[in-house]
């Protein structure tokens, strides 16, 4: 039965129902209460993110999202001045005397991390590894001597407290993918490292229905197509992509263009080559023909329900 819109979100349940993430989700939230930061790392897709922001709204404080990015400057993080405030008085009082009084101070506004530090926020710091290593060097002091140092930025006092209800959640993606920098030791010595893996099967079910609204049978046939698909994977390189993210996309377009989960539909067959292929060809060592041979036949030999 297709769910209504309203419905498909996120699948909070399959958090609950799966014994592995539930040790997971308990475990995280220990090390966080502790006061020790947690790690995600792991393929692209696999919900990492999702299962971050997730545990960070059980702690039942305000979440702050911040992207790892190598423009990520620390004026962006900890803040700056931005601009002048002027302030005018005229005094006309006497009115063959006139005296005019001008203010001008700096103005300046919190950098997303100086909030959240400030106010006890839970912070998921997502992909950071995509920001250079000289701007989370300031992750250092925050982990290590609960401060965050505000040099360099004409504020008058020299660091701000950690509030003790902040905690960070930090996602990565493995090193060998582009655009990822390799974090220095003395931070990731910091931080309680959990790799994630490919959602099991009745998760990545659940999470394909959950989101798109699509019927089970098909959901379980787009993600054991997927599946075998990356098991065809036998480069050096590791596979970047072919995880939940791309069911999901395979399952949105087949419901929204009514498009069936059969590998006899040839516009069924071209979605999932369209999906498919580039991540494929990255990680395999065949031929391109070998390869669209190969392809095609997983694809054709789905058939759902
Ligand atoms: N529990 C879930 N229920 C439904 N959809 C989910 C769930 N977990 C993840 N997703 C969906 O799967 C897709 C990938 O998830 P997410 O962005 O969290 O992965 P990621 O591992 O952080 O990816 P990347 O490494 O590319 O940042 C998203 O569309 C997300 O909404």
């Amino acid at each position: 039965m297709a769910q209504s819109s309203a419905k498909m979100q996120i699948d909070n349940t399959l958090y609950e129902k799966s014994p592995y993430y539930k040790g997971l989700i308990s475990r995280s939230l220990k090390y966080l209460e502790t006061g020790f930061p947690i790690h995600f790392t792991g393929p692209s897709g696999i919900g990492k993110t999702t299962l971050a922001l997730h545990i960070a709204k059980q702690r039942k404080k305000p979440v702050i999202l911040i992207h790892g990015n190598k423009e990520l400057s620390n004026q962006e993080l900890i803040g700056a001045f931005s601009g002048y405030k002027r302030s005018k008085l005229k005094d006309n009082y006497v009115r063959t005397v006139y005296k005019l009084e001008e203010n001008v101070t700096e103005s300046w506004s919190d950098g997303r991390l100086l909030e959240a530090v400030k106010t006890g926020c839970t912070l998921v710091y997502d992909e950071f590894t995509r920001s250079r290593p000289e701007t989370n060097n300031i992750f250092l002091s925050i982990l290590e001597e609960r401060i965050l140092p505000l040099y360099g930025t004409k504020q008058k006092k020299p660091f701000e407290k950690v509030h003790p209800d902040f905690a960070v959640i930090f996602t990565s993606n493995p090193l060998e993918y582009a655009g990822v920098y390799e974090s220095q030791d003395a931070l990731m010595d910091r931080m309680v490292t959990l790799p994630l893996e490919h959602m099991d099967k009745n998760s990545e079910v659940a999470a394909v229905i959950s989101k798109t609204g699509i019927q089970k049978e098909q959901a379980e046939a787009i993600v054991d197509l997927i599946t075998n698909l990356r098991s065809l994977c036998t480069g050096k390189q590791t596979v970047n992509g072919l995880g939940l993210r791309s069911s999901i996309m395979i399952a949105e377009m087949a419901k929204r263009y009514e498009i069936p989960i059969d590998g006899t539909n040839e516009v069924f067959v071209q979605l999932c080559f369209d999906i498919a292929w580039f991540p494929l060809k990255a990680c395999m060592d065949k031929s391109d023909d070998r390869l669209k041979k190969q392809l095609k036949m997983e694809c054709k030999k789905v058939k759902a329900g």
